[in-house]
């Protein structure tokens, strides 16, 4: 962790439209005043529409910021980073540190940022004034990027989740009822166990190793991405106002395969080298484990430690762990064990409940390929192309302000 020159200049990209329609109001209530008492220069942008944070740090000239900041939901700085490792100097762009403050019903992120500094749970306006806080003090980590690779469309990154069967379905399903803010994933939970169902398909993965993860492997990449050097002038002030087994070890290796892994058909574009990932129509290393078991009732892996304001699924989980958490729930699961599960999930404590159908294990790398024909999948809550996905951990890639 490093101290960030206090961000002289940050960009502050607000959805009017996230979460209950508030964050415009919430920004003027709270957030002005905290960033104007801590001295923090800002330039307001309020999004008009969907891709247009994207587009604008794609185009932007990073040199004049030296902090970009979200007040959405996890949907908004989505696109900032895939904006940003869409550009051809990718490597120093997503050095830029990141900041969120939660706007929207979800707030995954903006969670996870309140757990790291240890304080305990708050409610969603607390949230946001512990965030404004963490924001104004400027410390910034480094933070795991997910590669995820889909049938036919780009690759994109990943910062939270990816995510199918019922975890995917309730996010999307419960989208209808965003405007009661985080609320809305306790109905959609209730309305999905009403009719719940079993997803077929086949999941593996690379289990994550000691070497891959020590400390040793976070240095190796950050002698790549060396900390972004502050501008040596600053532009001119800018008026703010612009504006169990819980467990594992039931997996069998099976595949045998004789190809090792190639660089697949994204070398030509901007970001990481995914070096873990075969093409992914081609088979899998047989260092890589095949889940023994087809019917699943959900696959979530995550990266950072919350799913939703109030759901601490990956408990274990640091920004720069270099590893995906990865969950599974096996089909015959009781609508009452899963409920009980998500129940103990808001203290993050379902891997202690004993549940012989939930596993959970550490990988770096995963394959899941679906057998229905339609179906939902997420990554960081928003719908992808349906269809087989593979993911490969980046450590560390980039930097998220932690306070
Ligand atoms: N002015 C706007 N009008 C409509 N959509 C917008 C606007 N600005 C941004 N968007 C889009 O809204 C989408 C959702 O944003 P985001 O996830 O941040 O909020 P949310 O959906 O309310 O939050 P959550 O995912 O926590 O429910 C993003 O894809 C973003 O591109």
């Amino acid at each position: 962790m490093s101290q960030m020159s206090r961000p002289c200049q940050m960009m502050l990209l607000v959805n009017p439209q996230s979460g209950k329609g508030q964050a415009l109001t919430l920004y003027n209530n709270h957030i002005q005043r905290m960033l104007n008492e801590a001295g923090i220069k800002h330039t307001l942008v309020i999004t008009e529409r969907q891709n247009h944070a994207r587009e604008m740090v794609k185009e932007a000239d990073l040199s004049q910021w030296d902090a970009l900041v979200i007040m959405s939901g996890d949907g908004l700085l989505y696109e900032v980073i895939n904006g940003l490792l869409e550009r051809p100097d990718w490597e120093e762009a997503i050095r830029t540190p990141l900041g969120i403050l939660p706007g929207g019903s979800g707030n995954a992120l903006a969670a996870s940022i309140h757990h790291y500094s240890g304080a305990s749970p708050v409610t969603s306006e607390e949230l946001l004034v512990s965030c404004g806080f963490l924001l104004c003090k400027g410390l910034v980590s480094h933070m795991d990027m997910v590669s995820v690779h889909l049938c036919s469309s780009p690759r994109l990154f990943s910062f939270l989740s990816l995510a199918w069967g019922f975890v995917a379905d309730v996010d999307i399903e419960s989208e209808k009822y965003r405007h009661f803010g985080a609320v809305r994933f306790t109905i959609g939970t209730l309305v999905r166990l009403a009719s719940l169902r079993v997803y077929k398909g086949r999941l593996a993965y690379l289990p994550a190793t000691k070497d891959h993860n020590s400390e040793e492997a976070l240095r190796s990449n950050t002698m790549l991405c060396k900390d972004r050097v502050p501008p040596v002038t600053l532009p001119a002030v800018r008026d703010s106002s612009f504006h169990n087994s819980c467990h594992s070890n039931n997996s069998l290796k099976v595949r045998r395969v004789e190809s090792t892994p190639s660089r697949s058909a994204t070398k030509a574009l901007p970001g990481p080298h995914d070096s873990l990932l075969p093409p992914l129509d081609q088979p899998l290393p047989d260092d890589w484990v095949v889940v023994p078991e087809e019917d699943f009732v959900l696959m979530l892996a995550m990266y950072q430690s919350h799913l939703a304001e109030d759901l601490l699924a990956a408990p274990e989980a640091t920004p720069d762990d270099g590893v995906i958490h990865l969950f599974y729930v096996r089909a015959g699961i009781s609508p009452t064990a899963l409920l009980r599960l998500f129940l103990a999930m808001e203290k993050g404590a379902h891997l202690t409940t004993n549940c012989q159908h939930l596993v959970y294990t550490k990988v770096q790398a995963l394959r899941l390929e679906p057998y229905s024909p339609k179906g939902i999948i997420t990554v960081d809550g928003e719908v992808v192309e349906y269809g087989p996905v593979q993911a490969e951990v980046h450590r560390g890639l980039s930097r998220l302000i932690t306070g």
